[in-house]
């Protein structure tokens, strides 16, 4: 029985329904927010003759709430164990700490699909969302990525999961059991993007339960947002901190996690998405610097009271093992309860399984995505609405404010005055979350997916400005395999950077250790600032300079150009762009700057030769153009090619090749072309014992001991097994150079002399005819 007091409704609960009634809040926000301020004996007691004053007034909404009531305690009168809540100290504690009230709010949903035939897509969809955190997949991926449609996923398994549930909140009581995973598809309701903002800030909602610490990493965003929604709906005060310590987000030497553009980009990032956090909840971001991330969250957690750390998780090994330590000491030896949410990727890399697949064809796109449909991951799901509500603690505890951290402190000249490289980057973005949807909104309605034209979202992904799963959800109507299959590349960098931590530093290919690279450092600083002579390599590294950006074609021009015609170290291009690209991402950069370098385990087998590669991208010029205004004025014919232009049109364009336009830095990129295969082929003759002797695949030792034949070009293959051998079938660059050379030969003699470059060319075709008949007949 209620006791009298337990019969009056309290001052929270009715400010709490008062919002619903007005459209602030939704009946399933209604109940939960009521049940964490009253608790489960009295929610139960009090709750259905506390909405009775609106049954009259607002039916509908009665009908809701008392749905939401029934679903929730018919679903828990079985459960003794979950009767035993009380309040105690100002908030909500049972036998399973105060976590569980909130989590079998969630549920209430749960137990009750609806038939999607009957019902309207929306409440479908938002009903399955609740429901999704139980229920495995029962049909396999239907989009290739190994991503489960959501739709296929219901089976009314929902109180066996909230079995396994509960045993794991009693597990929970134990210390080290403390630390929960999340996948992104968790229990939160989801909502309508773009649902109008409630205006939460303003409820007057009395908060007596210890706040929650929210470290925010990499998931810069309030919508689909698993970890801000899980913090929000424990209906605490929630701090929300961003801690920075550049030496831990390096990572080890060489690696440049934290380059100058990033952190640009990240500095923008956080000012944008605190500005949001003011104006929908009026609760900024907490931001701290320090060396010491561990004790800093302690001091955090300390000052603010805080019993619960709920953590974005990062990937990069670096930063991961760090995370994981301090999550373990802060469990173990604090007694902080830590919950840990994954929403960056779509697979992380700890739930992918090649059991079934094995290992052969490691490094490739198709193999990963074969693991992913046979590793038993959970379903993707449905992004979340930004929560509704994000109460602020009274009492702050101490912290800097955004420049502090000097994420975007530029150098100063002798005199004083401020070199501010990232004008031009802060011109040409925006850095806010709005700024990603708009980004991804016009590449969508534009329908360029299959175009060469990119969506230039990567900085926003990179730093969880927008979700994976947002993507996915939106672009999944386009049917766009080529796409789609980028966020699985994606996920695939992540992999094998889990796999060899390394990435950055060390060829995964052993033996590509002895390639043989050149060091000249005049070429590498043309490179860098777009010096090179050739019109489309420095138009695309002045872009990356003054924009921070390169859409993936040019990358693979550039990367091409400083690999196979400069030979120098891929590492420096990994770190020329880990320091000025705006997405810079240690696990894709590594792996694509590895396969470009040839010791990753998806060899390039092409390489972007700077004038063909214009003709394709750039056939009219426009682009080097804009991005080397010295060529402004040279004619299509010759932009690309400016060694080739008369003197006289060239004088006419105000060019002069060495003063206002630099003379090529390499001119026979055939030769240079060769050599770099010869490097790698002398690499492998020299190590044998990294070469299959009877395929001719690389080896590459795995974690067990074992060598795995890993994915090698045909070209050097088919050269281990043909060492004279002057030509090879394989070498389609190699022929196309030939045939280049030829036609411009040909050009050459016809301007001189018609008819004599004519006769010419018929006599060495009838040789050539000649010759290949006598081979036939031998
Ligand atoms: C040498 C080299 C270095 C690169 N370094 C990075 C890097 O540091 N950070 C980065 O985000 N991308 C990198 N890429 C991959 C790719 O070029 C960019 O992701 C892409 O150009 C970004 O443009 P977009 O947002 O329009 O992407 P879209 O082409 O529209 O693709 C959508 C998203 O898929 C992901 N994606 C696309 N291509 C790849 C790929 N090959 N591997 C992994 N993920 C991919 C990105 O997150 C991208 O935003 C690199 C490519 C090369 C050749």
């Amino acid at each position: 029985m209620a006791t009298t007091e337990e019969e009056y409704i309290s001052s929270e609960s009715f400010d709490i329904l008062h919002n619903c009634i007005n459209g602030c809040i939704d009946a399933d926000e209604c109940f939960c927010m009521m049940l964490s301020v009253d608790g489960f004996d009295k929610t139960r007691n009090t709750f259905l003759s506390n909405i009775e004053q609106i049954e009259f007034a607002n039916p509908v909404l009665h009908k809701q709430l008392t749905e939401v009531y029934g679903g929730y305690f018919s679903n828990w009168h079985n459960s003794p164990s979950a009767i035993e809540c009380s309040v105690e100290n100002g908030y909500l504690t049972s036998d399973f700490g105060y976590e569980l009230d909130m989590d079998m709010a969630l549920r209430v949903s749960g137990g009750e699909i609806p038939n999607p035939d009957n019902a309207n897509e929306d409440e479908f969809t938002t009903t399955l969302s609740y429901a999704s955190c139980f229920q495995p997949p029962k049909k396999k991926p239907d989009d290739g990525l190994g991503m489960y449609n959501i739709k296929d996923d219901v089976s009314p398994q929902c109180s066996k999961d909230i079995k396994q549930e509960q045993s794991l909140r009693r597990k929970n009581k134990h210390g080290a059991e403390k630390v929960q995973n999340h996948n992104i598809t968790n229990s939160i309701p989801v909502k309508e993007r773009k649902r109008k903002s409630q205006g939460m800030s303003s409820v007057p909602y009395s908060i007596s339960n210890r706040p929650i610490v929210y470290w925010m990493r990499k998931d810069l965003r309030l919508y689909d947002n698993p970890a801000l929604c899980a913090a929000s709906l424990k209906g605490a005060p929630v701090l929300v901190t961003f801690i920075w310590s550049e030496k831990d987000e390096n990572g080890p030497i060489n690696f440049l996690g934290a380059g100058g553009a990033t952190k640009v980009w990240l500095h923008e990032a956080l000012k944008e998405l605190n500005k949001d956090l003011i104006d929908k909840y009026g609760n900024g971001i907490l931001f701290y610097k320090t060396s010491d991330v561990g004790n800093q969250i302690k001091e955090i957690m300390r000052q603010s009271n805080a019993q619960t750390l709920i953590i974005d998780n990062v990937y990069e090994p670096f930063v991961k093992q760090r995370d994981d330590k301090i999550c373990e000491d802060l469990s173990k030896n604090k007694g902080i309860n830590i919950e840990r949410f994954d929403s960056l990727l779509l697979h992380e890399p700890d739930s992918i399984n090649t059991e079934s697949v094995y290992m052969r064809g490691i490094g490739s796109v198709v193999h990963f995505m074969e693991c992913c449909r046979q590793s038993s991951t959970k379903p993707i799901g449905h992004p979340l609405d930004s929560p509704p509500f994000l109460p602020k603690i009274d009492n702050i505890p101490s912290s800097m404010v955004l420049d502090e951290l000097k994420l975007a402190k530029m150098p100063v000249r002798k005199d004083g005055t401020v070199i501010d490289w990232a004008a031009p980057i802060r011109k040409s973005w925006d850095f806010s979350e709005k700024g990603a949807w708009d980004a991804l909104t016009m590449f969508l309605e534009e329908g360029r997916a299959d175009n060469l034209n990119t969506c230039r979202i990567s900085p926003y992904l990179h730093f969880g400005q927008i979700s994976p799963r947002s993507i996915l959800t939106e672009a999944r109507h386009m049917k766009s395999p080529k796409f789609l299959r980028k966020l699985a590349w994606r996920d695939l960098a992540y992999w094998l950077l889990t796999l060899w931590p390394d990435l950055p530093v060390e060829p995964t290919r052993p033996h590509y250790k002895h390639q043989r690279w050149s060091d000249n450092k005049a070429h590498l600083k043309a490179w860098q600032r777009g010096n090179t002579g050739y019109p489309l390599v420095d138009a695309a590294m002045r872009q990356l300079w003054l924009t921070g950006w390169l859409n993936n074609y040019m990358r693979h021009v550039v990367a091409s150009f400083l690999i196979s015609y400069l030979h120098l170290h891929w590492k420096e291009g990994y770190l020329w762009f880990q320091d000025t690209l705006l997405d810079a991402d240690v696990a894709i950069n590594a792996m694509m700057w590895q396969n470009g370098g040839m010791s990753g385990l998806d060899q390039w087998n092409f390489v972007m030769h700077p004038v063909d590669a214009a003709m394709t991208c750039d056939p009219k010029g426009d682009y080097v153009r804009q991005w080397c205004p010295e060529l402004q004025k040279m004619p299509e014919e010759f932009i690309h090619k400016p060694w080739k232009c008369p003197p006289s049109i060239l004088k006419r364009c105000n060019v002069q090749l060495g003063v206002t336009y630099p003379h090529r830095i390499i001119t026979n990129l055939e030769e240079a072309r060769e050599q770099s295969l010869k490097d790698v082929m002398d690499l492998r003759k020299k190590h044998q014992e990294y070469v299959c002797p009877r395929t001719g695949l690389d080896l590459v030792p795995i974690p067990s001991g074992l060598l795995l034949p890993v994915i090698t070009r045909k070209e050097f293959r088919y050269k281990l097994s043909n060492p004279d051998s002057k030509d090879n079938p394989y070498s389609a660059v190699l022929k196309g150079y030939r045939s280049r050379q030829r036609d411009e030969a040909i050009a050459y003699a016809n301007q001189r002399d018609f008819l004599a470059s004519t006769m010419n060319e018929c006599v060495l075709r009838h040789d050539r005819s000649q010759k290949a008949n006598k081979e036939i007949r031998l």
